[in-house]
């Protein structure tokens, strides 16, 4: 009988040298070809983690997946998005060309390391940072014997692999089509993720000039002072930086020009390409990049709408660990999906706006364009003309050709209407027809286009409150509010520390990470947070300035607001174990160093340090100190 765990020809040999390697590492990490460990069952708690682990991945793979699907879904390919570990966070693959043995496999929660299963495509791929193809008799395993996997891995812009594109089939289907759908997606998603380096000067490369703004073009994100922050994969190639990890690089060591100099040309030559010589030599030329613009551009293959408001906040730094909102946002993204229209409330900056585009770009709609209208920031002369577009001649000082409003440029895609609240009475009635009619008439035409556009609204004001008052049409309110989401204050919510985490992150992009004592901790959760997110994110820059590269975050370095503002439940435990002589000690140090870096100028020291002048004074007078030491 012949022992499946010991075939008497060794079937390695016919194995590609990559596929070796992997079954060697198969081989020792103990696992038998007839294992059968690919239908093991996921718990939906497990799922719910990967999900969350992996939310930032996910969301930025989610369109390219989606639009890839679309392409090739129909030759049986199911597509999988999976971590660095090798675990699918997400599939796509409902279509009717891929079969249930392929859902049966691929499931979110089901880990493909190689250290799991054994030789596969995306194990394979994650373990070697390579595009693998792994086809039917080359997975180690014999239950994987009838798949055909192609995947590609994906990296960061710091070159860190972040996890793995794969497409699995049942038959033969065309893999190199497959291959280079998944190659096209997994750059994408690396150049969205450079798209979301806050701060940073983006430079696009390539040796084409007709190769810029595609997404194969070459990425540096630079800071003002022209150190690289990050490189997609292609610039790391073109640079011959493929296995540089950390450190700082500065853009001279890239190119033959100084970096001044040549952000004068980028920015004088505005979107025409410019000639810049690598210090190796390779002639390439170069554009400015555009943060949203050019994320939108490049990695949906589709026009963004003229003159869109399209806020350049990527959702890659997006956290959501508070299990409330996620749940709702679960809700209004399957209400998003469905065409019920979403009404978001909460106070300004608890991330209406954010949510909103997670609709949008997780939802069917993601090819399309989202355009952000604030309501309450047109005048209103424009407010027509702006939402609903005007023909040639409509009024003077028009374009010719006319325009087309916010509305047109959101067909297809979705239309997120900020501050409705504030939107003028007379234009409330026109926006009602628009959507009860889902056409609408440019200024000085006669005849209405279709629009086929989703809707989200959000306010900070009680509309049925307003409705009660006059201000806003209750026939418009029942139209928008298909689903209402309150969205809660940051003091509300429960993620607060992951929050601070993330801004601390993105504050400190391409610098060592301050840490962040135990009190100025507390000081900070106990707040009540009246701007919200937005007003977290800016006390955490200030405060890591103040902090410097590496250092730890005390209360000294905080407003003084918010170590005043302190709520009692907040104040420090009694086993604070940092002592309030060493805060002090910190206050003082912190005064005298401001009173010296101003030469004892008072009012230069208190805005320096955050704090009003009187409160100065009485610190000076508390701890003894002179205006000049
Ligand atoms: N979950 C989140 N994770 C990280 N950052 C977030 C999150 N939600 C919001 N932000 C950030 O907080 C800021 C405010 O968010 P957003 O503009 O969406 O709020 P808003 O409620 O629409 O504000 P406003 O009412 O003032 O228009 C933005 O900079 C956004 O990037």
């Amino acid at each position: 009988m012949i022992n499946p765990d010991q075939p008497r020809i060794d079937p390695r040999q016919r194995l590609p040298e990559i596929v070796r390697n992997s079954w060697d590492r198969s081989r020792r990490y103990g696992i038998s070809p007839s294992d059968s460990l690919l239908l093991n069952e996921v718990s939906k708690a497990l799922q719910r983690r990967v999900r969350e682990r992996n939310q930032r991945l996910a969301g930025f793979a989610a369109p390219e997946l989606a639009a890839l699907q679309h392409s090739i879904g129909g030759a049986g390919w199911m597509l999988a998005c999976l971590d660095e570990e090798g675990t699918i966070v997400s599939t796509f693959g409902k279509s009717p060309g891929a079969s249930s043995r392929l859902e049966q496999v691929l499931r979110t929660g089901v880990s493909l390391s190689e250290i799991a299963v054994g030789t596969n495509g995306p194990g394979c791929a994650i373990a070697e940072r390579k595009p693998v193809v792994v086809s039917g008799c080359e997975h180690y395993l014999q239950e994987a014997k009838d798949l055909v996997c192609v995947a590609v891995p994906v990296f960061d812009p710091a070159g860190e692999l972040v996890g793995a594109l794969d497409a699995s089939s049942l038959s033969h289907s065309d893999a190199g089509a497959a291959m280079e759908g998944l190659a096209l997606a997994a750059r994408a998603i690396e150049n969205r993720l450079m798209y979301d380096i806050r701060n940073a000067i983006l430079i696009r490369i390539h040796p084409r000039s007709d190769m810029l703004g595609t997404p194969l073009e070459g990425l540096l994100a630079l800071s003002e002072d022209g150190c690289v922050l990050g490189l997609n994969q292609t610039a790391r190639h073109l640079l011959a930086l493929v296995d540089a990890r950390g450190g700082k690089i500065a853009f001279e060591t890239l190119f033959d020009a100084p970096f001044h100099r040549t952000m004068d040309r980028l920015r004088a030559a505005r979107q025409a390409p410019v000639q810049l010589r690598g210090t190796g030599g390779l002639a390439l030329h170069a554009r400015i990049g555009l943060g949203g613009e050019v994320r939108r551009e490049a990695l949906r293959g589709v026009k963004s709408a003229p003159g869109a408001d399209l806020a350049a906040g990527p959702l890659a730094g997006v956290t959501q660990r508070d299990a409330r909102v996620e749940e709702m946002l679960r809700h209004a993204r399957r209400a998003y999906a469905r065409d019920i229209p979403v009404l978001l409330t909460g106070e300004t900056g608890t991330g209406k706006e954010v949510a909103a585009r997670l609709m949008h770009d997780g939802g069917p709609r993601a090819l399309g364009p989202f355009v952000a209208i604030n309501c309450s920031a047109i005048p209103a002369s424009l407010i027509e003309s702006e939402f609903f577009g005007y023909v040639e001649g409509a009024f003077t000082g028009g374009r010719s050709g006319g325009a087309a409003g916010k509305m047109e440029q959101a067909n297809g895609g979705t239309l997120f209407l900020d501050e409705i609240g504030d939107m003028p009475h007379e234009l409330q009635g026109r926006l009602l027809r628009v959507l009860q009619e889902r056409s609408i008439t440019r200024l000085g035409a006669s005849k209405a286009t279709g629009i086929d556009i989703a809707v989200i609204c959000a306010t900070h004001r009680d509309l049925p409150r307003l409705v009660a008052a006059g201000g806003f049409r209750e026939d418009l309110l029942y139209r928008i509010n298909g689903l209402h989401v309150r969205l809660p204050a940051l003091r509300e919510r429960g993620d607060i520390d992951a929050l601070i985490l993330q801004m601390l992150r993105e504050a400190n992009a391409g610098l060592e990470l301050p840490r962040i004592s135990g009190l100025a901790m507390r000081t900070l959760l106990g707040y009540a947070w009246p701007g919200n997110i937005r007003q977290l994110r800016h006390v955490l820059r200030i405060a890591s300035m103040y902090a410097e590269d590496g250092g730890c975050i005390e209360p000294c370095h905080l407003p003084e607001e918010i170590t005043g503002g302190m709520r009692p439940a907040a104040r420090p435990a009694v086993d604070e174990p940092v002592s309030l002589s060493h805060i002090k000690r910190n206050e003082l140090d912190f005064i005298r160093g401001a009173l010296r870096a101003t030469r004892g100028n008072i009012s230069a020291a208190a805005l320096h340090i955050g704090i009003s002048r009187q409160t100065l004074y009485r610190k000076m007078r508390l701890y003894g100190i002179e205006a000049r030491q």
